[in-house]
Formats: C-alpha cells, structure tokens, sequence
C-alpha cells in the first residue's frame, strides 16, 4: 500500500462519518485521483481532472462537495429556502442517477442528530416535469442537486430557484458536456450561477474538449492529469478481431455461446439495430441456438427513462451471466460491478469514445476485456489509427465456432414469418450505412471499398436495397456474382406480395394498398404510388405539419436568394450573374440530394 495514498495522509482530517464510509466500502486507499484532487478542492481550486476510465474520479468530486456542505453548516450559514449548494452535471439520466446514489451510498453514514444533507436528480423522464423537479426541491430542501444539461437550465430559470448560494460546479464527462450538442445549454447555466464559485471538470479524455474549457469561467484552474502516458488501465486488455461483415452477427454469439464472462457489455452503432437483434436473439434464446443461461438486456436512447433505469437496475443486480445490448447511451461513466467483457460490433464514430466504451471493463483494478471488431479489407487501417493515439490494440483469433451452418436459413425464415421484421431489418440497414457515414477516420470507413452484400446479409436482408451510397459505391450485379438480379441475394426470389405482416391490421392494410396498386393500369400513375408506398418506412414519419413548415421556409429562402438575383442583376455583370444562378442551382441540387440521401427502396416492393 503506498503510503501516499493513505485516507489519513491527506493534509486535512476528513469527516469522521466520511472516513467511515470509505471503509464501509472497502475503499483501503485512496486512488491517485483522489489523491490529487481532493486537497485541491480544499484549497478552494478549480479543477481539470483527466484521469482514465474506473479510476474513481467520481469519489475525488462527491467527498470534496460533502466536507464544504458540512463546514458551512457548521459556520452556521444554512441555506434559505429556493437555494442550493452543490451542482453536478452529467451528460447522460443514468450518469447522473449513478452519481446520485454515490452520493447517497455515502449518506447512509451520515450522522442523524446533524442537519440532513440530500441529494436531488433534476432529469427530464416521461413522468415528470421542470414543475416537478422545482416542488420537489422546494419542498424537500437539498443541498446537492445532479441532472443533466437542458433540464437543469430549463430547473434554474424556473421561478422561485435561487442560484446564488451555489458555490461548488462539477461537470462530469467534461468534454462530452463541451461539445457542440450540449455547450449552448452549459453556457446558459453557467452564466445563471455566481461567478464565485468553484467549478470541476472531469473526463478520461478531457483534452478532447479543446479551447471549450475556458468557455466556463474557470478561475486558475489546475490540471491533474493522473498518468498522461496510460489512456487505459492496465488491467484491461483492448484486443481486436477481423470479420467479413456477412460473419460479424455469428462471431458475437459464438463469443457469448463460448467466452467465460459474468457480465457483457455489447456496443450496436444504433438504437434501431439493438432493438432488431435483441428480438432476434431471444428467438436464438429460444430455439437453443444462443446459450439459455443468459440473461440478455437492451438499452438505448429511444426507450422511456423509466425503462432505461429499469434495465440498467436489474443488470448492475444480476451477479452473472448477463449481456446487455446497447449504444453509446452506456459508453461513458456507467460503473457496473463486474463487467468484464466489452464486445463493439463496430469503432464507435470518435476515436474517444472507444475508450469510454472499453473503459466499462478492467475498472477499479479489476480484470477486464474489450474486443473490438473489424470489418475485413480496409478497416484494419483502424490498429494503426489508434495506435498513433497511443491505444494498442492486439489481434485475437476468433471463429464462429458452435454457430449452426445454416444460420443464414434460420435467420431468413425467422424474418418471412412477420414482414414487419423485413422492414426492421432494412431500416437497420439503412441507419447503419448512415451511421457509417459519420465516422470521424473517414479516410478508413470507406464506402468505396465497403461489403454492401455482407451486411446485407449481416441484417438478414435476402435483397438488396436501393440507397444512393450503394449505386454510388457498388459494382452492379453482373460484375458481382453474388447478388442476382433486381438485387436479389437468393434464387429463386420470393413472391413480395405474399409476404404477410403478422399483424392482421397491418396486413389488411398492405393487402388493400396491394389491390390498389394492381388495379391501376395508367403506368405514370401506377410509378406514382410504387414510389408514394416505398417512402413508407423512410420518410413517412415525417408530420404532415413539419413539411409544411419546411416548405414555408423553403420559400423564404428561395425569395431571398431570388431578391438577391435581381440585385446583383442590376449591378453585376452577366458573369456574375451566371455564378449566382449556379449557386442556386447547387443549393436546389444539395437539398434534392440530402432530401433522398438516406433511404432505401425497392421499386417494386
Ligand atoms: N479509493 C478507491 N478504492 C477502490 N475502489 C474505488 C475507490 N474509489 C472509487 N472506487 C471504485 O472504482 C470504480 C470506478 O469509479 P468511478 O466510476 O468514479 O470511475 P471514473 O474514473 O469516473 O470512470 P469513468 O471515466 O469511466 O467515468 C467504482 O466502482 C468505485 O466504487
């Protein structure tokens, strides 16, 4: 045990009650963060922690806030009515329930003769409103209050909350709170709060947040970079296997059918994608194919709030055998006791969020594993991409051993009996190829050199959509011996028409629209409403009400640029004009492309 991170080598004593807690907890030492942070927000400094992931930065902030609550209340400044002391803010509900109950695991030694010290969670759910945040707090009177962004703006503007006594801000995950999804609104309640005050930020990859950190009114700050050379803890081993896309699906529940783990994390590129094959495993559950004793859980943005605690409640409280399938909702800050499998069915769009995934495992000194896959052919490129940001990651071998040979057949009659799968499963696809789009390494996740069929197949399609990136990008099917023609990847075909939806509302539906269809014999009219019936799970859920409103908006754009026209036709010269004309037209060009970018269809689906 290092002597330097001794609880009783801090420079001041702790709380008696605190000095309890940590050993309750089994906490023998301090970790180096704490060690170095926790003096210094006695000192009254501010603070940029980068330290890695489990290295427990959230005890270095949550001790700190409980000592100044409890010297204060002992200089007898209670706080009035509408006021608080403490304000923690985190990027994601479960992050800031998560660090709500450190807090509160911390409490349950607080002495009860002394005044209550509590906690209060200001986070939008589907049950609760600003309103009930405000009576809440008014009613019940905590000190410390730990949200995320919009809500807690949208808290601090609410009448009858005072923010001037607020002397302590922590912004965890800092520099996901920095970027641009959330910098407007931790700008806003910056400027709502004293400006004397001390102010925390802390993330495993903090620098990531730039020139943005002084946006926040830091006053001196210092930096505690605990070992700036290790981005991962040493007891997390970041290892990697190749796949041909087609593969990928199997290679996963193999590793879950055949690796020793007692919790698993997996990270999909999108919530639709863990929707579809969550309820393609439980049939895999079901049919034997994926090991009964797993207990499997899905997590991602798109479920209620409720839910989403919910899930993540009984996974944190099963002891073993569970999987969770989920997006980067779980990658940053979710401590769950004994992960020690990460699998990423794909590098997450930024390099730093693979740390943030991996980092779930190998926390607290803890033995952990992270495997990341890898499309075959150019993605490889990625070891070498994060090897120059000082991530090593080693190869492992693996195959899709126990997986039954005709997967592919299990997977496409699983789909045949509801069609609404076959639309689950294209709209997957679609929002993969989009999320593909979005990587930050874009020079590695090509489209150029992408297997289209491969993950096609990967999502149990049996025919391959129409999206622009793949006419763009994919050789047609004569050059590919794979795809049959109309794109096709099976022969003979199946009859479209008599693949039913399981639902009998939605069939009757289909099969109306079906009958339409056919009765129409005016070929113009007939393209009209194959196309109209294409949009069906692409664009139809756009309101009625919001093309309105954007065409309203087209229009004004279109005035203006025409105002500009006639400006310029008055004062430039017929060159000038001509480029101006051009402009339009690429605008026109780009909107009509963006507009359609992102579907799929099949003309005569
Ligand atoms: N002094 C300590 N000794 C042993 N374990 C500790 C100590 N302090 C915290 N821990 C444990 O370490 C784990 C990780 O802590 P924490 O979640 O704060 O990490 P973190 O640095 O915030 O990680 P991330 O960057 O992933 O959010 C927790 O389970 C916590 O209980």
């Amino acid at each position: 045990m290092s002597k330097s991170l001794l609880w009783d080598n801090l420079d001041y004593q702790l709380q008696p009650w605190i000095r309890t807690a940590v050993d309750v907890m089994g906490f023998d030492e301090m970790t180096p963060v704490q060690a170095s942070t926790i003096p210094l927000f006695a000192r009254n400094k501010d603070v940029v922690v980068d330290s890695i992931t489990g290295s427990g930065k959230t005890v270095s902030f949550v001790i700190p806030i409980l000592e100044k609550i409890i010297i204060e209340e002992a200089n007898s400044s209670k706080l009035k009515k509408g006021h608080f002391h403490s304000l923690i803010i985190s990027p994601t509900r479960e992050l800031a329930k998560q660090i709500q109950s450190v807090i509160e695991s911390f409490l349950t030694h607080y002495p009860e003769d002394l005044y209550p010290i509590k906690s209060q969670l200001i986070v939008g759910t589907n049950t609760n409103t600003v309103r009930d945040n405000v009576s809440e707090f008014l009613d019940n009177r905590p000190q410390i209050l730990v949200g995320t962004p919009g809500r807690i703006f949208e808290f601090l503007k609410s009448s009858g909350i005072k923010s001037k006594s607020c002397s302590m801000v922590i912004l965890d995950e800092a520099d996901r709170l920095l970027d641009v999804s959330f910098l407007k609104d931790i700008e806003n309640i910056m400027q709502i709060l004293p400006k004397q005050r001390r102010t925390g930020l802390f993330s495993a990859t903090i620098n990531s947040a730039g020139s943005n950190i002084f946006k926040i009114g830091l006053r001196n700050p210092v930096k505690v970079t605990v070992n700036s050379k290790i981005l991962a803890p040493v007891t997390l081993s970041l290892n990697y296997a190749i796949t041909e896309p087609e593969k990928k699906f199997q290679l996963f529940l193999s590793v879950l059918n055949n690796y020793k783990f007692k919790k698993c994390i997996a990270y999909f590129p999108t919530c639709i994608s863990v929707q579809y094959y969550y309820s393609f495993i439980q049939h895999l559950v079901e049919k034997k194919i994926v090991n009964e004793d797993l207990q499997i859980f899905s997590l991602h943005g798109k479920l209620q709030t409720s839910s989403r605690m919910k899930t993540l409640e009984t996974f944190t409280e099963t002891l073993s055998n569970a999987v969770l399938i989920t997006t980067d909702v779980a990658a940053r800050g979710i401590d769950i006791p004994d992960v020690d499998l990460v699998i990423q069915l794909d590098p997450p769009t930024d390099a730093d969020i693979f740390l943030h995934r991996c980092g779930r495992t190998g926390r607290a000194n803890k033995i952990g594993k992270a495997i990341t896959f890898l499309n075959k052919g150019r993605e490889e490129d990625y070891v070498s991409f994060m090897e120059v940001k000082n991530v090593k990651l080693e190869l492992i071998e693996l195959d899709v051993q126990g997986i039954p040979e005709d997967f592919n057949k299990i997977f496409m009659d699983w789909i045949l009996e509801d069609r609404a799968r076959f639309d689950h499963a294209l709209r997957s696809y679609v929002a993969y190829i989009r999320h593909y789009s979005n990587h930050s390494a874009s020079s590695i996740f090509r489209f150029q050199s992408f297997d289209f069929v491969g993950l096609c197949r990967m999502y149990g399609l049996f025919r391959m959509p129409r999206m622009p990136e793949i006419t763009k990008n994919f050789k047609d099917d004569v050059e590919n011996p794979k795809v049959f023609s109309n794109g096709w990847l099976i022969d003979p075909p199946i009859d479209l028409d008599l693949f039913k939806y399981s639902d009998s509302k939605q069939e009757k539906k289909r099969l109306a629209e079906l009958k339409a269809i056919k009765d129409v014999h005016d070929k113009k009219r007939l393209k009209f409403l194959l196309k109209k019936k294409n949009e069906s799970w692409s664009n139809k859920t756009e309101t009625k009400e919001s093309k309105l409103e954007r065409r309203a908006k087209m229009e004004i754009k279109r005035k203006a640029i025409e105002a500009e026209l006639a400006k310029n036709d008055s004062e430039n010269s017929d060159e000038e004009i001509e480029d101006w004309k051009q402009v339009v037209l690429q605008r026109k060009k780009k909107q009509k492309s963006s507009a359609s970018g992102m579907q799929g269809s099949f003309d005569d689906l």
